[in-house]
């Protein structure tokens, strides 16, 4: 059974009605399964064991503090891309010294702050940046430990807006410059050449750009060896896949079938950078139907979650599966066309923006005004990327783990909205 399912006609989340949290809480309301983040982090820790890799969950998904210290209790390390998200890992409790590093703009303050926590290492992005850890290194009095953030250029076939390792991307830098600058490393000795990383964009659906992937990295590798230098580490970064609509995306082992023989070939340590995989389909959104409209030949559910809740239909077009808490029509297993005792309708918020919108032209059951309404897969970038706009105060999350739950981020408050703010 997964994490969340239907039993009785209504939405679960392990062994919690969903409706319950909802009228304790209030909505809009992040709902989270700790038995599926869990869930998640060991089929990769499984599927890759042979290599022994540092898995690094990417704090950018979903970096809930009470998350953070459940991934840590279960062996994960961490990537962050900022000063805060070091922040929050070290109040989770994480041992700093398995944490990497990656952003293509890390300010004097941030990398300070990272060479003080010891970091396992730094994803360096450019040229400069090598310059700005070498010289904060001496200031600090120790060595700054860098992995070379390559650009492989290979395309993921991810939406446009968020391909990271394509030629022209702002991301790293281009794959065939990695031997000089190992050589500019090599001389330094502020500085000491870990390996490289690689990130090829996010969320990637095929297996084929990983394999890509390894192979040039080991290609690297092996060139950088045969100039004496003492490349230990390929960090390849996130990326992997999750289901949005129905069965698509791989599993673990299918992404480390492909990588795993060339790393145990070229015989360096493994690094990797997941999000999604982990978070996406360990939480949902819910939120409440305020009112249903029917204007310009169209049907409108608008609801209480908007576009400052989860922005990814609005940013990238994303789709998220649709369903009430408790459906007149059950859930089918392809939510995509025409569904018998449903109708087309649009799921919107209530934002002052044209885009803010959760689904389309969605087949949906009958839904009145007060139903609740799940927006699924909302897990990874959904609180993490929700703001204030329009003052509207950030909802709440919810850990639920078994029958027990708990509340680990609650709602804002109008006063918190102004709180930092003079008139
Ligand atoms: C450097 C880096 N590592 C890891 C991730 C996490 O990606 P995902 O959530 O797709 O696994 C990202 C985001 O795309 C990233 O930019
Ligand atoms: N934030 C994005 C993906 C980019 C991940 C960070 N590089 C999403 O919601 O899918």
């Amino acid at each position: 059974m997964t994490a969340f399912h239907y039993q009785n006609d209504e939405l679960f989340c392990e062994n919690v009605p969903v409706a319950k949290l909802a009228e304790e809480f209030g909505t809009p309301l992040w709902i989270y399964s700790k038995a599926a983040f869990l869930g998640r982090l060991k089929e990769i820790q499984d599927a890759f064991a042979e290599v022994d890799p540092v898995i690094c969950y990417s704090v950018k998904a979903n970096g809930n503090l009470s998350i953070l210290k459940t991934m840590n209790d279960a062996g994960s390390s961490f990537d962050v891309v900022s000063g805060g998200e070091l922040f929050r890992v070290q109040q989770a409790g994480a041992d700093t010294t398995r944490v990497v590093f990656a952003g293509v703009g890390k300010t004097d303050e941030e990398i300070r702050q990272a060479l003080k926590a010891d970091i396992l290492m730094f994803d360096v992005e450019s040229e400069a940046e090598l310059d700005a850890i070498a010289a904060i290194a001496e200031e600090v009095g120790c060595v700054g430990r860098v992995a070379l953030r390559l650009n492989p250029d290979i395309d993921a076939k991810t939406h446009h807006k968020t391909t990271t390792g394509k030629k022209g991307n702002k991301f790293g830098m281009d794959i065939e410059r990695a031997t000089e600058l190992a050589d500019k490393v090599l001389k330094d000795d502020r500085l000491e050449l870990t390996g490289i990383h690689m990130h090829l964009g996010s969320p990637i659906l095929s297996t084929d750009p990983y394999a890509k992937a390894v192979k040039k990295g080991a290609e690297v590798i092996q060139q950088l060896r045969d100039k004496g230098h003492n490349t230990n580490w390929m960090n390849l970064g996130g990326g992997f896949g999750i289901s949005y609509k129905t069965d698509e995306g791989p599993s673990a082992q299918t992404y480390a079938d492909v990588i795993v023989p060339t790393i145990k070939e070229i015989g360096c340590r493994l690094a990797l950078e997941p999000g999604r995989f982990i978070a996406g389909n360990s939480g949902i959104l819910v939120s409440q139907i305020v009112f249903t409209k029917r204007e310009g030949g169209k049907l409108f559910y608008i609801q209480d979650g908007g576009m400052t809740d989860l922005v990814r239909p609005a940013m990238y077009d994303s789709y998220h599966r649709v369903w009430p808490v408790k459906p007149k029509v059950p859930m089918p297993f392809d939510c995509e066309g025409e569904i018998a005792g449903c109708e087309p309708a649009d799921v919107v918020g209530p934002v002052c923006e044209s885009c803010d919108y959760f689904a389309k032209d969605r087949y949906l059951p009958p839904m009145e005004r007060g139903d609740y309404l799940c927006m699924f897969s909302a897990g990874a970038y959904g609180s993490v990327m929700s703001s204030n706009y329009n003052a509207r105060p950030r909802s709440a999350e919810i850990l639920v783990d078994g029958s027990d739950y708990q509340v680990i981020r609650r709602r804002e408050t109008y006063e918190e909205l102004i709180a930092l703010e003079q008139a």
